[in-house]
C-alpha cells in the first residue's frame, strides 16, 4: 500500500483527494494536513464525508505526515514551500499541484528534486497534457501570420492569474516558436494600447461563480482562426492524474517530473 498524505486537506482539491485515495486499493491515506488557522485542523480526515478515517488532519507536519511515505499538495506557493523542506529532510516524495510559484521558488524545488523525487504540474487532466502537445504542433504550422492569445476563466475563489496552466500552455507555444515568454506575453490591455505587435502572446482572465476551468488557445489569421480548447468538468481528474503521478513517484529515487513523463506524452 502506498501511503499518502493530503496537504491542504479541506480545501477543494484536498477533499477530492482524500475520497479518491479512499476508492483506490493500492494507496492509502498516511496523513492530512491543513494551515494551522484552519478551522478543520484537530478534525478527521473524513468527517465532511459522514464518516472516520482515523486520520486527524494536522498543522504540525512532523505529526501529519509521520506515516507519509508521499505528499500531494494543492495549496499555496508559501504552504507548499515549507511542506517541500519537510519532504526533503525526511524522504517524503511529494506531488505538486499547486500553481502561482515565483522563480526562486521554482529553483528551490528544483534543487530539492536533486534529493527527492517530485511530480510537479499546472494542471493533472489527461486531456490537458495532450493539449499541450497539440499546441505544438500547431505554433510549428501556424508560426506567421496568426496571432495567439490565451483565454482562461475560473471559479470566483482562483487567487492566482493567469492559471498556471495557460502560463504553461503560453511556454509551450513561445518555446515552439524560438520566443521567451518573460519578453514577449501581455498580461491584459486597457486603454490606447496601439495595434497588436504580432510577436506577442496575450492573456485574457476571467473569474466568476463555480468554472471548473476552461482554456483556450486561439491562433488568429487572416480570414480563418483555430481555437484550441480543454473544459474541465470535474476535479476529479485532477485528482486521479495526482494518484498516477504518485504511483509513478514509487518507481523514481529521485529527480524533477512533470505530468509528461507520468503520462509517457514525451
Ligand atoms: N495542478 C492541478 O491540476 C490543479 C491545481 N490547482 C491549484 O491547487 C491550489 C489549491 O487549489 P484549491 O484546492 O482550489 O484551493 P483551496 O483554497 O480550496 O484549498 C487550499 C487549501 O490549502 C490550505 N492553505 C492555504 N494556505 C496555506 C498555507 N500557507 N500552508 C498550508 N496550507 C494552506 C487552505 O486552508 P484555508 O482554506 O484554511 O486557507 C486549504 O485547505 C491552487 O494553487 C490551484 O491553482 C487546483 C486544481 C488543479
Ligand atoms: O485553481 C484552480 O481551480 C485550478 N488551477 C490550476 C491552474 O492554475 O492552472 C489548474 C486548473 O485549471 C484548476
Amino acid at each position: 500500500m502506498l501511503r499518502v498524505g493530503i496537504a491542504g486537506a479541506s480545501g477543494r482539491m484536498g477533499r477530492m483527494l482524500i475520497e479518491a485515495v479512499q476508492a483506490t486499493d493500492d494507496c492509502t491515506l498516511g496523513g492530512a494536513l491543513d494551515i494551522a488557522t484552519s478551522p478543520a485542523v484537530g478534525m478527521d480526515a473524513t468527517a465532511w464525508m459522514g464518516h472516520r478515517s482515523g486520520v486527524l488532519i494536522e498543522s504540525d507536519l512532523a505529526k501529519g505526515l509521520a506515516n507519509a511515505q508521499y505528499l500531494i499538495d494543492f495549496t499555496r506557493p508559501e504552504g507548499t514551500m515549507e511542506h517541500l523542506r519537510h519532504c526533503r529532510d525526511n524522504g517524503i516524495k511529494l506531488v505538486i499541484g499547486t500553481t502561482g510559484f515565483s522563480d526562486a521558488q521554482k529553483a528551490e524545488i528544483e534543487a530539492a528534486a536533486r534529493d527527492i523525487a517530485i511530480v510537479m504540474a499546472p494542471n493533472m487532466a489527461v486531456g490537458v497534457n495532450v493539449v499541450f502537445n497539440l499546441l505544438r504542433h500547431a505554433a510549428k504550422a501556424l508560426n506567421t501570420g496568426f496571432d495567439i492569445e490565451i483565454i482562461e476563466a475560473h471559479h470566483r475563489h482562483k487567487v492566482d492569474a493567469p492559471s498556471g496552466t495557460a502560463l504553461r500552455m503560453g511556454e509551450v507555444v513561445a518555446e515552439t516558436l524560438g520566443r521567451d515568454l518573460k519578453e514577449c506575453a501581455i498580461y491584459g490591455r486597457e486603454g490606447v494600447t496601439g495595434e497588436r505587435d504580432p510577436s506577442t502572446i496575450g492573456f485574457a482572465t476571467v473569474r466568476g461563480g463555480d468554472i471548473v476551468g476552461d482554456h483556450t488557445v486561439l491562433f488568429a489569421g487572416t480570414g480563418e482562426r483555430i481555437e484550441i480548447t480543454h473544459k474541465s468538468s470535474s476535479r476529479a481528474t485532477y485528482a486521479q492524474g495526482s494518484l498516477r503521478a504518485v504511483r509513478f513517484l514509487s518507481h523514481q529515487p529521485h529527480g524533477l517530473f512533470g505530468m509528461d513523463d507520468v503520462l509517457g506524452l514525451k
